[in-house]
């Protein structure tokens, strides 16, 4: 497969100057494979993206949460892809299952994040996810094949972003995917990308998951063979011995 496993650390709207520069110290003391093994990257929220672009180890990166879906200009309160670039912030996540049930982002809008995103130079995290209703009502497939359509329509390079599958009903819960859930809908995708990019995006794309990822369970999960690695919300913020084992050894 060769697909370098992806470990991200969303922190969502969580932190203090105090916290973050705890957090770091201890990721910054991480015992993790090399880069090449693994990509690590940390997400803080937007205003401690410098203080942690500038304390954190020069292997991980940073991430912003989002970003705006154009240029800059009278568009009070947010962040442009450029703003991030001029920062040096390598990464950006878009589509979190968050921002789209409540900010009421669409498919298409998602999409046209990415693809915007994308054409500033980012490497973006587009995230896709079912909730349980309609995982209850069978169509978490066409919901997550329509969320990947949205920005497949968009874009004809997918080598710099990485898929999130983050089912919305384990997000927060603590109730994780099982591993047979997770590798279901991780291998499906992978098969929506063959039949509806190419052969080679399939191949070649990181499709990763989220939702309650934590020390107790990524080992197991890191084992399904479609899964090439985690988005980690409420786990990323504890700085003790999960970090450790959050990796794919
Ligand atoms: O939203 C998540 C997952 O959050 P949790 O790990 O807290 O479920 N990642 O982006």
């Amino acid at each position: 497969m060769g697909r370098k496993f992806f470990v991200g650390g969303n922190w969502k709207c969580n932190g203090t100057t105090e916290e973050v520069k705890k957090i770091v110290a201890t990721l910054n003391e991480a015992k993790v494979p090399p880069p090449d093994v693994v990509e690590v990257i940390v997400s803080p929220p937007f205003v401690f993206l410098p203080l942690v672009k500038n304390l954190l180890r020069p292997d991980f990166q940073v991430a912003a949460q989002n970003c705006w879906i154009k240029k800059g200009g009278a568009f009070t309160g947010e962040v442009s892809a450029e703003m991030l670039v001029n920062l040096g912030i390598p990464w950006v996540i878009l589509g979190h299952s968050e921002r789209r049930l409540i900010l009421n982002e669409s498919n298409e809008f998602v999409g046209e994040k990415v693809a915007y995103a994308l054409a500033q130079g980012l490497k973006v995290i587009a995230c896709v996810g079912e909730t349980l209703e309609q995982r209850e009502s069978g169509s978490t497939m066409a919901v997550v094949a329509a969320q990947t359509k949205a920005i497949a329509e968009r874009i004809s390079n997918w080598s710099n972003v990485v898929l999130a599958y983050e089912p919305v009903w384990a997000i927060g819960t603590g109730k994780v995917a099982t591993p047979a859930q997770a590798q279901e809908v991780h291998s499906e995708l992978r098969k929506w990308f063959h039949a509806n990019t190419s052969p080679e995006v399939a191949a070649t794309t990181r499709i990763i998951y989220g939702g309650s990822v934590n020390g107790g369970n990524c080992k197991e999960l890191a084992t399904q063979p479609d899964v090439d690695g985690f988005l980690v919300g409420g786990a990323s913020l504890k700085w003790d011995w999960e970090w450790d084992h959050v990796f794919r050894i």
